[in-house]
């Protein structure tokens, strides 16, 4: 499995967490780096998944990710996060593996609760909701075939009328993506990656 994890500009990303006035926009940008780092190293040491490869324009994320082994695909400029994970999936899917698309903002996530969610996916097109129900976090194409990302409001209804299955299972980490200082407790509540929290400390 290649998962595939778009991330926005650090200066443009979670602008409804930012907007919630708790932090200046420099410790903003250290959060967003700091989630989306933990998100990526709890993603790769989950069983199933081969590779994790993040898309993005952002140079430092660019530099972070490198750094630490992590491969970093050049966004398309500007398009949005279905066209970028298109891109992703056009560039990745020569090699053969199959694909997924993992948000980025899941500062909680086990790599176990991801396991047990593409355990549970089989070979079928599946996408998890977000704790909220309405939002994707993460969406597994069947294998050798196209992803066919819907990301975007009312997200998770999109994924089902494009025929990809549920995944439903005890899995809170990934379900809990972060968009408001609301979800930003929720995670907290579950237990939060390494740099986050140092972030936020
Ligand atoms: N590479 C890439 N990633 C994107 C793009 N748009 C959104 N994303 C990422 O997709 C994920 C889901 O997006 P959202 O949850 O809406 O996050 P966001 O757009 O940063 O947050 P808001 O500004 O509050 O809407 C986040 O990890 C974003 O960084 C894009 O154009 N390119
Ligand atoms: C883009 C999405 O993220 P969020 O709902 O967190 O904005 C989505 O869930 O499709």
């Amino acid at each position: 499995m290649h998962l595939i994890v778009p991330i926005k500009p650090l200066h443009l990303a979670k602008s409804r967490l930012l907007s919630g006035g708790a932090r200046l926009p420099a410790a903003h940008a250290e959060l967003v780096a700091a989630v989306a780092l933990d998100t990526v190293a709890a993603a790769r040491r989950a069983a199933g998944v081969a590779d994790v490869v993040v898309i993005t324009s952002d140079p430092r994320l660019t530099a972070e990710f490198t750094a630490a082994g992590v491969e970093v695909l050049a966004d398309v400029p500007a398009a949005g996060l279905n066209p970028a994970l298109r891109h992703g999936d056009t560039e990745l899917s020569p090699r053969g593996a199959r694909i997924g698309a993992l948000q980025a903002d899941l500062p909680a996530l086990r790599p176990d609760d991801l396991a047990a969610a593409l355990r549970a996916a089989g070979a079928d097109r599946s996408f998890c909701p977000d704790r909220h129900g309405t939002g994707t976090t993460l969406l597994l194409a069947e294998p050798g075939r196209p992803l066919d990302p819907h990301f975007g409001p009312g997200s998770a209804d999109a994924h089902a009328e494009s025929g990809a299955k549920p995944l439903l299972g005890p899995w809170d980490s990934l379900r809990c993506d972060v968009d408001t200082e609301d979800d930003l407790a929720a995670a907290r509540a579950l237990g939060l990656g390494p740099r986050t929290a140092a972030a936020i400390a």
